[in-house]
């Protein structure tokens, strides 16, 4: 089971686990807690924040070697500082401004594609990874960001995702954070080449002077909370790696799923088509556009209902709590999946099935707590606007500008590692518009 779980954790579920409430379990020597009803969610995530807003140690133990102390691994009132300086920096009226360098980098790969002789294959989830990876270089760093950079920190970054174990044995033996992992010596040497460009690029920036608009800019304009000083050079490397980690491999998931899902449900295809026809005429997709894309967001949101980017989130119980009326003791790991509860057929009508209509404008909206593809209470993501605007710019654009075919005889297997993706490569030919 462990080995099933560490290679994929998805394929571990039998299919009662999906309308299950709560389920309670010890894996090892551990307690194991999984949250699946809108009700143990608010009650584990919202209302018992305190008591297990820890990352649970498999995350910790993967991350914190690139992570350092970033808010994304960090806890306490140290997490309390960073976001209140990170979280701003995405939010929502920034939008504007962050807008024209996804849409120039999605006019700019649509143009590409739409050069290639027709029939060429691609493979699209590749083509996202490099596309959003741009883009959040870009967006943290600022537009004139050079390709070579760029390539650089994916590369490492892909790197450090394939060393670094998917569970962590040791902590699931109920062995205390100190003690000796077997170090990674590949993924350690991943995350030094990442720190190296990424304090690289950090220092062009913060000592060039005047510069262009980007988030490490607005990060260095915001004072650590209680103090009129900004963030150290350590910080601001960790929450630039941060936000790079958490917005680059989400949304080049949820693009490349929603854009095979399209190839395979032709109805949903036309009714994009057409929207995008009718909102824009084949020009690329601006921040002014959103209000005329409604299918195409709705397209996105029930993607990320069926395959959430992020399909399990993670906690360590750091004081005792109560989850569905059971106790649950320090050190426990408290779960929620949103793969379990986002089709959990208790909640969702015809879970399994592609329907985009339940996210259009006047639908009901999902019950609280029972859709949370970017988590939520207090940690929930802090980029979900800017992710579900750069999806949408970018899948709206991409869509106009050829037709895709998912090459024959490929099956698509969901894989979960950090995030959930469709297999190691999603081949696809493309055809003109
Ligand atoms: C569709 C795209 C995205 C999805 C589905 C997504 C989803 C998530 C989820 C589920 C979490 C919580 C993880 C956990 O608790 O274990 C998270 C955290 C986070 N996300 Fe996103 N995310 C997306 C895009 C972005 C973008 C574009 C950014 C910023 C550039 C971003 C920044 C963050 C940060 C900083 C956190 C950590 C928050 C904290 O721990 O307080 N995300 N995201």
């Amino acid at each position: 089971m462990l080995k099933l779980a560490r290679h994929n954790w998805l394929a571990i579920w039998p299919a009662g686990a999906f309308r299950r409430d709560a389920v309670f379990t010890r894996v090892l020597f551990r307690d194991l807690v999984i949250c699946n009803t809108p009700e143990t969610v608010h009650q584990a995530f919202v209302e018992q924040h305190e008591a297990f807003q820890r990352k649970s140690a498999q995350h910790r133990h993967a991350l914190i070697p690139l992570l350092g102390d970033g808010l994304f691994v960090s806890d306490g009132a140290l997490w309390r500082e960073r976001r209140r300086v990170v979280a701003p920096v995405t939010h929502a009226s920034r939008l504007p401004d962050l807008a024209p360098t996804i849409t120039e980098a999605a006019a700019d790969r649509a143009a590409a594609w739409a050069a290639l002789p027709p029939g060429t294959t691609i493979d699209v989830l590749a083509e996202m990874g490099r596309l959003t990876a741009e883009i959040i270089c870009r967006t943290i760093f600022g537009r004139a960001l050079g390709a070579d950079a760029a390539a650089a920190v994916v590369a490492a970054f892909a790197e450090y995702q394939r060393e670094i174990g998917q569970t962590d044995i040791a902590s699931l033996l109920g062995l205390p954070d100190w003690w000796p992992r077997l170090p990674n010596r590949r993924a350690r040497a991943a995350a030094r080449r990442i720190h190296a460009v990424v304090d690289g690029l950090i220092a062009a920036i913060l000592d060039g002077g005047e510069g262009e608009a980007s988030l490490i800019r607005s990060m260095a304009e915001a004072k650590v909370p209680g103090t009129d000083r900004p963030m150290d050079r350590r910080a601001f490397r960790n929450e630039a790696i941060v936000l790079f980690m958490a917005g680059h491999e989400t949304t080049a998931n949820v693009l490349a799923w929603a854009l095979f899902i399209l190839t395979q449900d032709p109805a949903s295809a036309d009714r994009l088509r057409a929207e995008l026809a009718t909102a824009l005429g084949g020009r690329p997709a601006t921040h002014a556009d959103l209000p005329a894309l409604p299918f195409t967001r709705a397209v996105l949101e029930e993607t990320m209902r069926l395959y959430p980017p992020v399909p399990m989130l993670s906690r360590q119980a750091i004081a005792p709590g109560e989850i569905a009326g059971r106790p649950v003791r320090r050190g426990a790991m408290v779960l929620v999946a949103p793969w379990l509860l986002h089709r959990n057929p208790t909640i969702w009508e015809e879970p399994d099935a592609f329907v985009p209509d339940r996210f259009m404008p006047g639908a009901p909206r999902p019950p609280r707590h029972a859709y949370i593809p970017f988590s939520t209470g207090p940690r929930v993501c802090t980029g979900q606007q800017l992710g579900l605007m750069e999806a949408t710019l970018c899948l709206a654009t991409l869509w106009q500008a050829v037709r895709l075919e998912l090459v024959e005889g490929t099956e698509v297997m969901p894989v979960a590692r950090l995030t959930l993706r469709p297999g190691e490569a999603l081949p696809m030919r493309v055809r003109p518009a």
